[in-house]
């Protein structure tokens, strides 16, 4: 998410970009945080280490941003999507919220886009 954020800085400031279009590959859109990252720490280390800092920077973005999404957009990834201002969803995309199996629940802003839209 930090490069992403450094990019999303850059074509703001960019005068020559008027929109911005974030897409993943054919299989994926974005699986969502690093489970194998998160798993072995504590709330604590995460919260204090601020583990998802920048994380809604898509939606901070002064310039209209396009989520082109197909295959799996999950988690972290699913939030990402709903930051955008309109979603291109191919006929492959699958959207969801599977780290509640982890026993976690949707990162940082989910519940407060799906209850805005
Ligand atoms: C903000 C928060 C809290 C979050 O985002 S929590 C994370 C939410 N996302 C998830 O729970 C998605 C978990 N992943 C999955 O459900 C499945 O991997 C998918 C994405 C459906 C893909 O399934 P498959 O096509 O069967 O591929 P699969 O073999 O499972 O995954 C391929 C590799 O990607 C890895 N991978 C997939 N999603 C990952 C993730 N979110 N973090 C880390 N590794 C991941 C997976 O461990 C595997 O690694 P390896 O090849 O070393 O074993």
């Amino acid at each position: 998410m930090t490069e992403v954020g450094r990019a999303l800085d850059a074509f703001e400031a960019d005068g020559e970009i008027g929109a911005i279009v974030i897409t993943g590959s054919e299989r994926a859109f974005a699986a969502g945080a690093d489970i194998k990252e998160m798993q072995n720490r504590t709330f604590q280390e995460r919260y204090g280490g601020n583990f998802l800092a920048h994380w809604n920077r898509i939606s901070t973005v002064k310039k209209p941003v396009i989520g082109a999404v197909n295959g799996f957009a999950l988690g972290g990834g699913c939030e990402w999507a709903m930051m955008c201002d309109v979603i291109y969803a191919g006929e492959k995309a699958q959207f969801g919220q599977p780290e509640i199996l982890l026993g976690t629940i949707p990162g940082e802003i989910l519940l407060i886009t799906l209850i805005l839209n």
